[in-house]
């Protein structure tokens, strides 16, 4: 898209939201969206008339662009064509009560439909005639499980062999790219032919094209689907229609339409940006400038001897409010004794260092990240899990909030930077999270992983900067957890620190009296067999952890909770492992399990 040429409506199916079609729209209103797809079964499903939809669609901002599905239409036995037109005359008439110009006609799954693209050709045109009749116009779609037609190169021979004004293709980016078919010729069909754009997302699943379809398709960004590429052939055809999302997901339908408004919205700016809409570009960020932990009473001063235990130091406290910065070299702890969210301690906030914080907010804003500036030099956004954000300049302005303790200087213990910091989502948040992060900050997904944890199966997705300053281990349940076998248990965070020498960090620890998460013997057994690590016995005795891939190598160990939700890793990485121990996560997790039981028997 030129820089200086209007950009395209934004549309959204309502088949992408939760609720009923009242909320839907409101939805998709608030989030910015020019036009909707009315979907037939939410259609179905209201009181309301087609008139006061569509009403209330025009009082909203939303244009209609399209009524969707018409099912089974096209090289249906000859017999059933008369009944077919019947019944597309029933929905022209209710295209024109709800003021809508444009209808999809999925490509027929009926057993019945017959292999012949002459017979197709001809009824779509018998039906394009009628539609043109009354203004109208029909989007012919491959589906990917179509019964003859489900390439889009078969649906625009069928297209361009009935020849009819009123006829033309809509294309679903899910239907082409989840069959592998290549896009590239799509540049070649006559723009003006290509009646609507659907735009999905999809993970790389092996599977069934319908199941996939129906239940695993997301917004653009948040799946493996090339769609920089694929959008572009499309404009280079010359498509003028709306950008319009069309995302059916088992976790979307169930979560705050509200939030997939936007997240569906900030997918499609990041999209257009990707094919030449001018955004501001994410700044270089160079590090993780400061975490804010906020504590409750009974957690503080478990958090502060673990702290101490790692060698930092209380090195400042807030001048207005009560917070405490800790420090050891690179890592800037803040505690604050604020009231925590639950669970006795939370991860408040995430700060970076960007080289330019104020377009690092411009970019938030223009990706609808909510943005606050009570101070310009330090801007936050708020992300998808409630945190905060901040973006800080390289000079450590900050520092200027905080009065330095007289007692203490910055220690030089074993900790040289933050790692990572790794974040549990809420269920609804996953996918919205790992789009913010790579839309809004810039970074880009580097570990994607699935694994049975104690509780359950878990997802894992680490996203990092190119520099590998700023890396954020995002997880989720992969089902949504019951309520009856951890009540109230909050998502758990960590800051993992980074270490060059893992076990000098490890005996400083327990001749602190807070030795590391204990780690079963069978794990190094395993590790034996699996991996055979030159320093086993170093590794059993420290309780470490270990990885390895083809370019380096991983120790890691862990702090207990502190109440109920945050602990602290410590990592070392050897060589180019860019990892994050994921394998080891069932056993970490075990042992904190373990480890709250003892604590609980302790405590009766
Ligand atoms: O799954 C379906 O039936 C279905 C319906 C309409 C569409 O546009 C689509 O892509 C899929
Ligand atoms: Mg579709």
């Amino acid at each position: 898209m030129p820089d200086n040429a209007p950009r395209h409506r934004r549309g959204i199916a309502t088949v992408c939201l939760s609720g009923t079609i009242e909320d839907k729209l409101l939805a998709a209103a608030e989030a910015g969206f020019d036009g909707v797809e009315i979907f037939e079964n939410d259609l179905l499903a209201t009181s309301q008339t087609p008139e006061q939809l569509r009403d209330r669609c025009r009082d909203l901002g939303l244009r209609i662009d399209l009524y969707q599905p018409f099912r089974d239409f096209e090289a249906a036995p000859p017999p059933r064509l008369a009944a077919n037109l019947r019944r597309a005359e029933h929905k022209f008439d209710l295209m024109e009560r709800l003021g809508v110009d444009t209808v999809l006609v999925c490509s027929s799954v009926a057993p019945d439909t017959v292999d012949d693209d002459d017979l197709a050709a001809e009824q779509l045109h018998a039906l394009a005639e009628r539609a043109a009749k009354r203004g109208i116009r029909i989007a012919y779609e491959a589906l990917a499980w179509g019964r003859f037609v489900n390439t889009y190169s078969h649906s625009w021979d069928i297209v361009a062999r009935a020849d009819h004004p009123a006829l033309g293709l809509c294309l679903d980016s899910f239907h082409i790219l989840s069959r592998a078919s290549d896009p590239a010729g799509i540049a070649d069909i006559p723009g003006e032919k290509l009646f609507f754009l659907q735009l999905a997302d999809a993970p790389s699943l092996r599977m069934d094209p319908l199941q996939w379809s129906r239940h695993h398709r997301v917004f653009p960004g948040q799946g493996n689907f090339d769609l920089k590429r694929f959008l572009g052939y499309v404009l280079d055809a010359g498509y003028d229609g709306p950008l319009s999302l069309e995302v059916f997901n088992d976790v979307y339908r169930q979560a705050d339409p509200r939030c997939t408004a936007v997240d569906a919205m900030r997918s499609l700016v990041a999209l257009e940006e990707s094919v030449g809409v001018p955004l501001p570009a994410p700044p270089r960020l160079t590090g993780h400038a400061f975490t804010e932990l906020t504590v409750d009473e009974p957690t503080q001063a478990r958090l502060a001897d673990t702290l101490t235990a790692l060698g930092f130091t209380l090195t400042g406290h807030h001048r207005e409010s009560p917070v405490e910065l800790w420090e050891q070299n690179a890592i800037r702890v803040l505690v604050n004794r604020g009231s925590s969210s639950g669970g006795g301690a939370g991860i408040s906030s995430l700060a970076v260092e960007s080289s330019d914080p104020v377009a690092s907010a411009r970019r938030a804003e223009a990706l609808l990240a909510p943005v606050h500036t009570p101070d310009a030099a330090m801007p936050a956004v708020t992300a998808p899990d409630g945190s905060r954000i901040v973006f800080c300049g390289p000079g450590e302005a900050w520092r200027d909030r905080f009065r330095p303790s007289s007692e203490a200087s910055r220690a030089e213990g074993g900790l040289t930077h933050v790692d990572h910091i790794a974040l549990t989502q809420p269920f609804d948040h996953f996918d919205e999270a790992a789009l913010f992060l790579h839309s809004v900050l810039g970074l880009d997904t580097e570990d994607n992983t699935e694994y049975a944890a104690p509780f359950g199966l878990v997802r894992a997705r680490a996203l990092s900067d190119p520099g590998h300053h700023v890396r954020i281990a995002l997880s989720v349940a992969l089902i949504r957890r019951g309520e009856e076998w951890s009540p109230g248990v909050p998502a758990p965070q960590h800051i993992a620190f980074a270490t060059d020498d893992i076990f000098t960090v490890a005996t400083t620890l327990r001749t602190a009296g807070a030795p590391p998460l204990p780690i079963p013997d069978n794990y190094y057994d395993d590790l034996d067999a699996r991996l055979a690590p030159l320093r086993l016995a170093d590794l059993r005795e420290h309780h470490t952890l270990y990885d390895r891939d083809n370019d380096g190598e991983f120790l890691h160990l862990y702090t207990p909770v502190l109440g109920d939700r945050v602990f602290f890793e410590v990592c070392q990485r050897i060589g180019g492992y860019l990892g994050y121990g994921t394998a080891n996560t069932p056993i970490r997790m075990a042992a904190h399990r373990q480890q709250r039981l003892a604590a609980r028997s302790a405590a009766a």
